[in-house]
């Protein structure tokens, strides 16, 4: 039987304070609390300000990359301050200590990224923008691809959370930015940005799961935040997963990594990977099909994927 928590002695969720942070994690709490029955203040949410949240005015990349979002959430699990940590999965590094277990994914939203417009700039798409926009963004995987579709745009640097960088497209910083429809949506702005096909834009590896850590040895509450875990989004997103960590955990380029289920069960898995000026690119993608369950599916797909990347990107 899994052990509940108690208000006396609550399960305590750490999450980054950041409105979409906060958002995501009380969706966790909220299915904990649908799923075992239990009162809301049997949950307590830990906000923490991670170094990322800090560092504003440079790429992540050359300051230390993903663990910037992790680094305090796991130094509070490991210390006993919180029992479970939240995250946008698209944060989380690949390969992580395995003194911490990624136990349940919430079921994905939207994956796909949206393009939004400052006032007075009409497109919809990357392809209407006009001749030498300015494109705001954080993320090499963007930056890429705008520049291999249109390589007029002038891609330039665009921090901060979702709320920030809005209003620095509004102050006229930049014409357009890339924002996940799945953050958007979490944050109630439906309205904002138009969104772009994946198979133009195929979307980060992990881009829309939300992920619930806890430390590996803690089996009660590897048991309670077992139960919210969604599998087919947990399979799909592993595939992805798995494909970066068989490019190799130093790899640097910018890649894009989609994987879905299909009507026929099957599961594909889409990549792509740029140089940093998406002058080249390399794309392809892998079905596995087949009997077996979404977990055997997974299984293929991850012990073909290394042999994937190979056929893939070896051109
Ligand atoms: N790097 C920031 C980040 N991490 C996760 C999301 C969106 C939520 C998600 O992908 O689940 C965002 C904002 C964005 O890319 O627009």
């Amino acid at each position: 039987m899994t052990d509940l928590p108690t208000a006396e002695n609550p399960l305590r969720i750490g999450t980054r304070a950041s409105p979409l942070a906060l958002a995501q994690a009380n969706m966790a709490a909220s299915a904990l609390i649908a799923v075992h029955g239990i009162a809301p203040d049997t949950l307590q949410i830990v906000p923490m300000t991670a170094t990322g949240d800090r560092i504003q005015d440079r790429a992540l990349a050359e300051v230390g990359g993903k663990a910037l979002w992790t680094r305090e959430l796991d130094a509070a699990l490991d210390a006993d301050e919180i029992d479970i940590a939240v995250h946008s999965l698209k944060d989380v590094e690949t390969l992580r200590d395995p003194r911490f277990a990624l136990v349940a994914m919430l079921e994905r939203a939207d994956p796909r990224d949206r393009l939004v417009v400052r006032e007075g700039v009409d497109a919809v798409s990357i392809a209407d923008l006009p001749h030498g926009a300015r494109l705001g963004t954080s993320s090499p995987r963007r930056a890429a691809q705008v520049k291999r579709l249109r390589p007029d745009i002038v891609t330039t640097l665009l921090r901060g959370n979702v709320a920030t960088r809005l209003g620095k497209l509004a102050a006229g910083d930049v014409d357009a930015t890339l924002l996940a429809a799945a953050g958007l949506d979490r944050l109630e702005m439906f309205d904002i940005g138009a969104v772009q096909g994946a198979d133009l834009l195929l979307p980060a590896a992990s881009q829309g799961a939300i992920g619930i850590e806890c430390r590996s040895d803690d089996d009660k509450v590897r048991a309670l935040i077992a139960a919210i875990d969604h599998t087919p989004t947990h399979v799909a997103v592993a595939a992805e997963r798995a494909f970066l960590a068989a490019l190799g955990g130093d790899c640097r380029s910018p890649v894009a990594a989609y994987a879905h289920f299909r009507a026929d069960g099957s599961l594909r898995l889409d990549a792509e990977i740029f140089s940093d000026d998406g002058a080249e690119h390399a794309a392809g993608h892998v079905l596995v099909t087949g009997a077996g369950d979404a977990g055997a599916l997974a299984h293929r797909l991850l012990d073909e994927a290394p042999e994937a990347v190979r056929r893939l990107f070896s051109a």
